[in-house]
């Protein structure tokens, strides 16, 4: 007897183990570990992963239950991904069937379906309202059922007569898409000889054959009809014939196939690209696991390293996963890679449907790619022959998913590359302190771009005292110098990037009279008013209303906006400079499929002056013309209550800045701020990486942060604040009482978003340096709390190393 070890799809504490399936001998063949099935669950049925296969089980065989059926015909998690799995589940405290699910595309997510299945042949026997619901069927869904009103109690009480069953359909969202070919099935001669047999006047059947004579090959059913003005009357008689046959074939949805790329082929390296790449290929030769730091400033060449190393993979039979930041995921980063490997490269991204994550995700298993470009879940490709993996922009915080399971990208990427003894590559201009403090180490080898590819200075930064701008009486979001520099790049017709942290049109509503601020419901936070759409709305959760004429509070009708948004800079651009054609980007312009890159494109062929946005247009784009780079308020990150909040101020304006000047021509950088004196605005400003890092490693160890301790962010939240207070210090009570003297536990303090969604959030946060015992620890805590938070909407929500303590 087979025996499957199975997950099953139910995220509770009790079930997240394997539980133990017979295998039904018809399913022997197809049940592997990596299968998806179904089985029997308590009342219901559930889908389950299959992680094992075993003879012998210690439940008795009368207990025993057997799987309903495969879902799968090859398995969706390798051996290689299934342990992975189980790893990040463990290291993150997540239940295992959550874990899998992430990995796997969107649209292999399954959704229960109720169903009503009628047992009894005799209606007369139902009780009447459920006879006139399923009059003349013998399955109806429970959503029509309810839709139409039925009586569940009736409905519950004809169940236990036995008379009919509710039961659960699991239902896989996947869709392959395919297409009705028609493909020639006999020999040259047979088509030559039909030609003969057809009558003449059959004129639209003897085209038809005509074609397959001269063209025999596949043919969409579709194509064929469009091309000959014909019907499917007139192949019928073919198919009879036994001259051609009907087949649906399987087509991949592809996202860029209007597109014509142009081939690229690999650049001679500079020196310093050279020096760099040498240790990767040695690496990749040599089939041997490393982590590479690519230190290259802005515009330094570092995608062509990876681009050439990708190919020295390629060549060697071998897969690439190069995972790159959400936003930086340009069309213009995307065609680099497409450009250089053409049909070898798969991209997943948020901006595509689920059809067609799941096609792309379905190249890759089936081996028809050898490189995939994605955000941070690609980090999954099913690749079993990887050769190399590539972070770009190391950086950045979407490498850690901010929901169970809490995965690190990075972490994952080196799991993997252990795995298959292949090198990672982390690249960056502004690496994070944890990475570069390794690299110093030697934990990573280090290697660095220090120059620009086009051998020219990086872009001259000057930074402008909003304070000064306010004395003189200066009130407006522009500072002289900035606004004289804009003139300037419009009348010798060069571009302008502008950067704003905030979309939205103002951050803060206030009453002038009596202070009163609108704040959201629901959220301790100020709602954002937005222009276009004449609506106050809160960026936290989806509460937004009218923007009332009056004062709440007073009545008073002097409601002015405070704070500067994306809209408000453009309305004042057009009031001070309305010659400047300006393209906005942020969150509300690129919401429609495909804007994104219709901006750039349009930026890019010069149809507008100034490229106005928030941090998507931080990274990843060089356009020739731009020379000119302004930083409207530098500071906006630095007052986050976060202590990455320099770190992060750092990196944004070094990247920022790393617009500018790229090709031909010079590039100029103007960082407004009202803090100029703060270290962070003067080292980026003077692209000194070495100076801030050396500064930012200090602070860290006074004040006990990463890298030299590592933090563990417990969040508490439910409706009830008082209850959220409670059980954060009984947390704390019981880290305290079982961690070492070491580790220092704070809080429960108020998180600094406090509520959000009508919840109350409050934190504990731990530092320690080594503590074995405080996953078991936290693990024991949850399982405490476990029916309280079944039960009663209490959230505890656990973050290793988290990368902001919001
Ligand atoms: N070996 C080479 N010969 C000629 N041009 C090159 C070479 N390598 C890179 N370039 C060009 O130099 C420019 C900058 O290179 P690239 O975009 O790869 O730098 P980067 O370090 O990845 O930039 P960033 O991190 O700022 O996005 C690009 O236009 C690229 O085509
Ligand atoms: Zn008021
Ligand atoms: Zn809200």
């Amino acid at each position: 007897m087979k025996i499957a070890e199975i997950i099953v799809d139910v995220p509770t504490r009790q079930t997240n183990k394997t539980f133990d399936y017979k295998i039904p001998e018809t399913l022997e063949a197809v049940i592997k570990p990596g299968i998806r099935v179904i089985i029997p669950f308590g009342p219901r049925k559930v889908m389950g992963f299959v992680v094992g296969i075993k003879e012998e089980t210690a439940i008795t065989n009368s207990a025993l239950k057997k799987i309903s059926e495969a879902m799968d015909v090859f398995p969706v998690l390798t051996d290689e991904l299934l342990d992975l799995g189980k790893w990040i589940a463990e290291e993150t405290i997540s239940f295992y069937i959550i874990t899998f699910q992430a990995m796997l595309p969107q649209a292999l997510k399954v959704k229960y379906h109720k169903q009503i299945e009628l047992l009894t042949d005799n209606k007369e026997e139902l009780p009447s309202s459920i006879a006139a619901i399923m009059a003349d069927r013998d399955l109806i869904d429970f959503d029509e059922f309810q839709q139409r009103n039925g009586n569940y109690s009736q409905l519950l009480k004809a169940a236990q007569e036995g008379l009919l069953e509710i039961s659960y359909m699991v239902k896989s969202k996947a869709t392959k898409k395919t297409i009705l070919y028609l493909t020639p099935i006999k020999e040259i001669q047979a088509f030559d000889e039909a030609l003969q047999d057809i009558p003449l006047q059959a004129k639209k059947q003897r085209i038809i054959v005509e074609h397959f004579l001269y063209n025999p090959e596949s043919i969409p059913q579709k194509e064929l009809l469009e091309k000959f003005q014909t019907t499917a009357g007139s192949i019928n008689p073919l198919i009879k014939l036994g001259l051609i046959k009907k087949e649906y074939k399987e087509v991949y949805r592809d996202p860029f196939k209007n597109k014509d790329l142009e081939r690229t082929y690999a650049l001679p390296l500079a020196v310093q690209q050279q020096e760099a790449i040498n240790p990767i290929l040695k690496a990749i030769q040599k089939v041997q696991h490393e982590v590479f730091l690519l230190h290259g400033v802005t515009g330094s060449g570092k995608t062509e390293v990876y681009l050439q190393a990708i190919e020295q993979v390629l060549n060697n039979g071998k897969e690439a996963i190069v995972l790159v930041p959400e936003i930086a995921l340009t069309p213009q980063m995307v065609n680099r890679f497409k450009g250089r490997f053409g049909k070898k490269v798969a991209v997943l991204h948020s901006a595509l449907s689920k059809g067609e994550k799941f096609d792309e995700w379905r190249k890759i298993q089936q081996k028809k790619v050898q490189v995939v470009v994605g955000a941070r879940s690609a980090i999954f490709a099913p690749f079993e022959n990887l050769g190399i993996i590539i972070i770009d922009e190391e950086h950045e915080t979407t490498y850690k998913q901010d929901e169970q399971p809490r995965y690190d990208a990075k972490e994952v990427a080196k799991y993997r590359a252990r795995y298959h003894n292949c090198p990672v590559v982390l690249g960056s201009a502004t690496p994070t302190l944890e990475t570069f403090a390794r690299a110093k180490k030697g934990v990573y080898h280090l290697l660095e771009l220090p120059h620009r590819m086009n051998e020219g200075p990086m872009p001259a930064v000057e930074i402008v005292d909003m304070r000064n701008e306010l004395h003189r009486g200066n009130r407006t979001m522009f500072s002289e110098k900035l606004m004289e520099e804009i003139k300037i790049r419009i009348a010798r017709q060069e571009q302008i990037v502008l950067f704003l942290n905030r979309r939205g049109y103002s951050t803060f509503v206030m009453c002038r009279d009596c202070g009163h601020v609108m704040n959201c419901p629901h959220c301790d936070i100020a709602l954002t008013y937005h222009k276009s759409s004449h609506l106050l709305k809160c960026h936290y959760c989806a509460y937004e209303t009218g923007m009332p004429a009056t004062c709440e509070e007073c009545e008073s009708d002097t409601i002015r906006f405070f704070g500067t948004g994306t809209q408000k800079v453009e309305e004042s651009i057009q009031q001070l400079i309305p010659e400047a054609r300006v393209i906005r980007m942020d969150v509300d312009t690129t919401r429609k499929k495909g804007a994104h890159e219709t901006l750039l494109k349009k930026f890019g062929g010069h149809e507008a002056d100034i490229l106005l946005g928030t941090q998507m247009i931080a990274k990843g784009l060089d356009f020739k013309n731009v020379t000119l780079v302004g930083v409207l308020a530098a500071d906006a990150m630095l007052h986050f209550a976060d202590f990455r909040a320099s770190e992060k101020t750092f990196q944004l304006l070094t990247q920022v800045s790393g617009r500018a000047g790229r090709h031909e021509l010079p590039g100029e950088v103007v960082i407004q701020t009202y803090t100029p004196e703060h270290y962070s605005i003067e080292m980026a400003s003077k692209y000194q990486y070495n100076q801030f890092f050396a500064h930012e490693m200090k602070v860290r160890k006074t004040f006990h942060y990463p890298p030299y301790y590592f933090l563990t962010l417990i969040t508490i939240s439910h409706q009830n604040q008082i209850r959220v207070m409670e059980v954060g210090k009984m947390i704390r009570q019981l880290l305290t009482k079982h961690l070492s003297e070491r580790a220092t536990v704070l809080g429960p303090t108020p998180s600094p978003l406090v509520r959000i969604n009508d919840r109350y959030r409050y934190q504990c946060m731990v530092k320690y340096r080594d503590e074995p015992n405080l996953k078991e620890i936290i693990r024991k805590i949850l399982t405490h709390y476990h029916d309280e938070m079944k039960k009663n909407d209490l959230s505890i929500q656990v973050d290793f190393e988290p990368n902001h303590l919001m």
